[in-house]
């Protein structure tokens, strides 16, 4: 399998950066005549994947909204996970681990094994117990072929206490980005990818320029940004435009409830919406001659 940062920049490029996050929320259930029980969170993510695959770059199933109906919750959650695979669409397991290496050992087996019946194209991490209590997972993605999301800012307003405090006067967000960096170059130099890093970032679409203003570097990251955020909360066109800058070739859309709310039977033509709406806000900036080189 190749790296998942090279099939998802090819998956990109074919759909769109676009993420469609599946958050079976008990209102959302509701709307779609389902009951909030697994069998009803079952039905919604297998309608998400059935009508939008091969459409969308990836899924972003939200693991806490599966885990709140218990084991029955979690085997809806597989079931979804393992039709995105047989449709061919990328996965993203929004499940946010971060834990002391040797717990994070059992969440690397969890998600990212080749044989793990909860297994994902990539998974979403927390770095706030140190960037290096990752290790097990950062190295399980890489030996699999799988890739993380490493939370850097996030979209909620209350994140900015912790991720933009300095320590030794740089930005926690600025350090986790550099070693999700120095990550990649890794990777890079030992001829695993070559369009793009299996170590991103998430990023929301809500933070307006901090990513500048914390001297985060995206672009020399090199790898995906997963921007939450859109629809929902707030983002939209304008808002990821300003944000992601010079790193907007990077950047994956992601949109949960906004899509959802469309219903079964409105997701197709909300999905393309989001989809104009991403390709539009993340196109390379022009010159009157053209796209700059
Ligand atoms: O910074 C972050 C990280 C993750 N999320 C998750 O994305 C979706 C957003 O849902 P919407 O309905 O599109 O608002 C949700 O699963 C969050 O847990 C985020 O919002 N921000």
């Amino acid at each position: 399998m190749s790296p998942f940062g090279d099939r998802l920049a090819g998956a990109m490029a074919e759909h769109g950066p676009v993420c469609v996050g599946i958050d079976p929320h008990p209102g959302l259930l509701s709307a779609w005549g389902l009951g909030d029980d697994a069998d009803g969170l079952r039905t919604m993510g297998l309608t998400v994947v059935e009508r939008l695959a091969g459409r969308v770059a990836a899924f972003k199933p939200q693991s806490a909204l599966f885990e709140r109906h218990g084991s029955a919750g979690v085997a809806a959650l597989e079931d979804v996970l393992a039709a995105a695979r047989r449709a061919g669409t990328l996965t993203v397991l929004d499940v946010k681990r971060g834990d002391i290496g040797s717990t994070m050992d059992g969440y690397a087996e969890a998600y990212l094994a080749d044989d793990a019946p909860l297994r994902a194209d990539a998974v979403t991490l927390s770095p706030y117990l140190g960037f290096e209590s990752l290790r097990p997972a950062l190295d399980l993605a890489r030996r699999t072929g799988r890739g993380v999301f490493v939370l850097a800012l996030t979209s909620n307003a209350e994140a900015a206490g912790v991720q933009h405090a300095r320590h030794d006067g740089v930005p926690v967000a600025r350090a986790v980005a550099a070693a999700a960096a120095a990550e990649n170059a890794r990777a890079h130099d030992a001829g695993e990818w070559r369009r793009m890093g299996s170590v991103g970032l998430v990023v929301g679409a809500t933070v307006g320029s901090a990513p500048q203003r914390l001297g985060l570097g995206l672009d020399a990251v090199r790898g995906p940004v997963l921007a939450p955020g859109v629809g929902a909360q707030g983002a939209g066109a304008a808002e990821l435009a300003r944000t992601f800058g010079a790193a907007r070739a990077q950047v994956l859309a992601s949109s949960s409830r906004e899509v959802l709310r469309a219903g079964p039977d409105g997701l197709v033509d909300a999905a393309a919406s989001l989809a104009r709406t991403a390709r539009t806000a993340l196109a390379p900036p022009r010159t009157p001659e053209g796209p700059l080189p």
